[in-house]
């Protein structure tokens, strides 16, 4: 927003002086504050960027303190559990308008962040019935300013996408990790000391924020099972297949695998391009 030049002042809040120190250093808050109340007063845009389960805590404590017109929206990775943690306390004058960035990194706190993080990646909003025309243009305006593709989404189909596209793929590799780190003990650290690229994307993932995943799997339970029961058949399939020798059948898994990783390749929505270790100042590399 500051490099882009869209926001008058940007004022923050965070529960520990480290980080909202480090906020003011680097320049993303021209003002702090010890609470969430002094930090909403007079806001015309409220951003919510706490893990999906402290989100009605946070919007409980503002509620009182919003200006008559102000939009508040969020970043929490499911959308159900946050309109209905959050929707209950806000008050009649202030536009709601949940979203989910789909962008990010394993990496956590004010230093992680760059101006480039949502350049050409997907921002969905999840608007609720009646939602204001005009507060929800703002918004849109706003996030496409930033340089973020904006779409529309009912709040169901987004936590069944995303269960999809990033919160079992996130479980799959939690596991692997822990699956890995089991076997290292047997095999004295090889594993670790030898793995190969495809392993070393799983432990970028498993990295992530374990406050910020207990959280999505909490409140994303229903459309994760769904998506796991899926995968588990799945995978018994191919289990059976390398077990009954049945090469052709496990060709032609990975054929059409393959032409789904070349068409997210050719619809520009890679997401193996960004060098988040280079991209995030104070951030570990990869
Ligand atoms: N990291 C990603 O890849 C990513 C991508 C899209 C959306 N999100 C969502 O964005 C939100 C924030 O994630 P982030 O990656 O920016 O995390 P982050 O750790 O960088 O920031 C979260 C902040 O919330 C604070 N916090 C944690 N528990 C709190 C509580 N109970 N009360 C008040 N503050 C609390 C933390 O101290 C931290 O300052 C989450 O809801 C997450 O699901 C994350
Ligand atoms: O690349 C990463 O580190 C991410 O996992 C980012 C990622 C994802 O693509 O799944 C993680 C959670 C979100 O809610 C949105 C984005």
């Amino acid at each position: 927003l500051r490099k882009a030049g869209l926001a008058g002042e940007i004022w923050g809040h965070a529960r520990s002086e480290e980080t909202r120190a480090a906020a003011l250093e680097i320049g993303i808050c021209d003002q702090v504050f010890e609470t969430a109340a002094e930090a909403v007063r007079g806001a015309d845009l409220v951003v919510l960027c706490v893990p999906v389960g402290a989100m009605g805590a946070i919007a409980a404590e503002i509620a009182p303190h919003l200006a008559v017109g102000c939009t508040v929206t969020d970043v929490g990775s499911v959308k159900a559990a946050v309109v209905e943690a959050v929707g209950p306390h806000l008050p009649a004058h202030v536009h709601f308008i949940p979203g989910h960035p789909l962008a990010g990194t394993e990496h956590s706190g004010p230093r992680s962040g760059f101006a480039a993080l949502f350049s050409n990646r997907w921002w969905l909003l999840t608007p609720l019935e009646g939602t204001d025309a005009g507060a929800l243009a703002r918004l849109k305006a706003c996030l496409t300013g930033i340089g973020a593709n904006v779409d529309e989404m009912e709040v169901a189909r987004h936590d069944l996408v995303l269960a999809v596209v990033s919160h079992t793929p996130h479980l799959i590799a939690y596991t692997m990790v822990g699956v890995a780190d089991h076997l290292r003990r047997v095999t004295h650290e090889e594993v670790i000391k030898y793995s190969a690229s495809g392993f070393r994307d799983f432990t970028r993932i498993a990295a992530s924020d374990p406050t910020m995943w207990r959280d999505v799997f909490l409140t994303n339970k229903d459309a994760t099972l769904d998506i796991l029961g899926r995968f588990t058949e799945e995978l018994f399939m191919l289990q059976r297949a390398i077990r009954m020798g049945d090469g052709q059948m496990l060709h032609d898994y990975f054929t059409r695998t393959r032409a789904i990783r070349r068409g997210i390749i050719e619809a520009g929505q890679d997401t193996a391009a960004p060098d988040f270790g280079r991209g995030a100042p104070g951030g570990e590399s990869r």
